[in-house]
């Protein structure tokens, strides 16, 4: 494994936020899943070392970030898109990944001028290189942020709400980008957004609580809603959530609605009746 996590424990103040977390990441791109407050973003810090936890272990590319000699070897070796990055505004896009590329000891300054244009014509920033970083779109920031996280080819790449601020087509454009790097790297990305981790990761951790409560393929936390989704011309009252669909029919998780139909189940159908939260919603 690529890394490994032991009972890792974070809390703020009297608050825990990672609960004796247990999680194991191969190569590929993994997707972390979890609502708002779960512990993704910790967890991600953790990992970057940019937290230390309370307790636990990890070990990532056979190094342990608790020695302070081998989390310097393991911040060379990967990349680090936070959630929000706090971008110096008066830079501009090449001055800014520069700047990330001196602190990752790229000294020679012709070959880091050289790997600063491959990682910015890689997220398709190349011809922005002269643009201050205050007059980027949020979609270009966010295509700045992972930049300068793919500096050095690092092995292990953590990307949190990557996609967030993207537009449908760089959105599909990120995930070549990302699948492509997963193919001989890990990757570990948070997000929102079930359709990314449907289209784009191998494996998927759903975390509740700051515990991981699923870990397997998204066809996994698919296959775990079938027969708990349905299509039905009426609302229902019985099934624990249900949305109108654009054709006018009601599709509801949970128990059968009367005149229910079977319907194929999706990553997100999986995802919610994980979190059992009972909503209901118009679209
Ligand atoms: N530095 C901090 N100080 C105090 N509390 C914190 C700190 N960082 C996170 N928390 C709290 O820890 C909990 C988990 O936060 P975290 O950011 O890890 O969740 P998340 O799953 O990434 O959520 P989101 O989807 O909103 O990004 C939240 O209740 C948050 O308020």
């Amino acid at each position: 494994m690529e890394l490994t996590v032991r009972g890792l424990t974070k809390s703020f103040g009297r608050r825990l936020v990672l609960d004796s977390l247990d999680l194991d990441f191969g190569k590929g791109v993994t997707g972390l899943l979890g609502r708002n407050g779960a512990g993704k973003t910790t967890l991600l810090r953790t990992l970057a070392t940019t937290l230390a936890p309370d307790g636990g272990q990890v070990c990532a590319l056979g190094l342990d970030p608790a020695d302070r000699a081998q989390r310097t070897e393991l911040r060379r070796r990967l990349g680090y898109l936070p959630q929000n990055p706090g971008f110096y505004p008066h830079f501009t896009v090449f001055e800014l990944v520069e700047y990330v590329a001196i602190l990752k000891e790229l000294t020679d300054r012709r070959d880091r001028h050289r790997e600063v244009r491959r990682v910015l014509a890689e997220v398709e920033l190349a011809d922005r290189a002269k643009t201050k970083v205050r007059k980027l779109s949020g979609g270009m920031r966010q295509r700045l942020a992972l930049a300068q996280s793919l500096l050095g080819d690092p092995d292990l790449l953590i990307l949190d709400e990557p996609t967030v601020g993207l537009d449908p087509e760089q959105r599909m454009r990120f995930r070549a980008l990302v699948s492509r790097l997963g193919e001989s790297r890990t990757v570990l990305l948070s997000t929102h957004q079930t359709e990314d981790v449907a289209a784009l990761c191998e494996r998927v951790v759903v975390m509740k609580g700051g515990r991981s409560v699923f870990e397997g393929t998204p066809g996994e936390l698919a296959g775990a809603a079938r027969g708990q989704v349905w299509l039905s011309d009426r609302a229902p009252d019985a099934a624990r959530l249900f949305w109108r669909t654009a054709d006018g029919r009601y599709r509801a998780l949970g128990d059968r609605p009367p005149g229910g139909v079977p319907a194929e189940p999706g990553v997100e159908d999986g995802y919610l009746l994980l979190l059992d939260e009972p909503v209901e919603v118009t679209a």
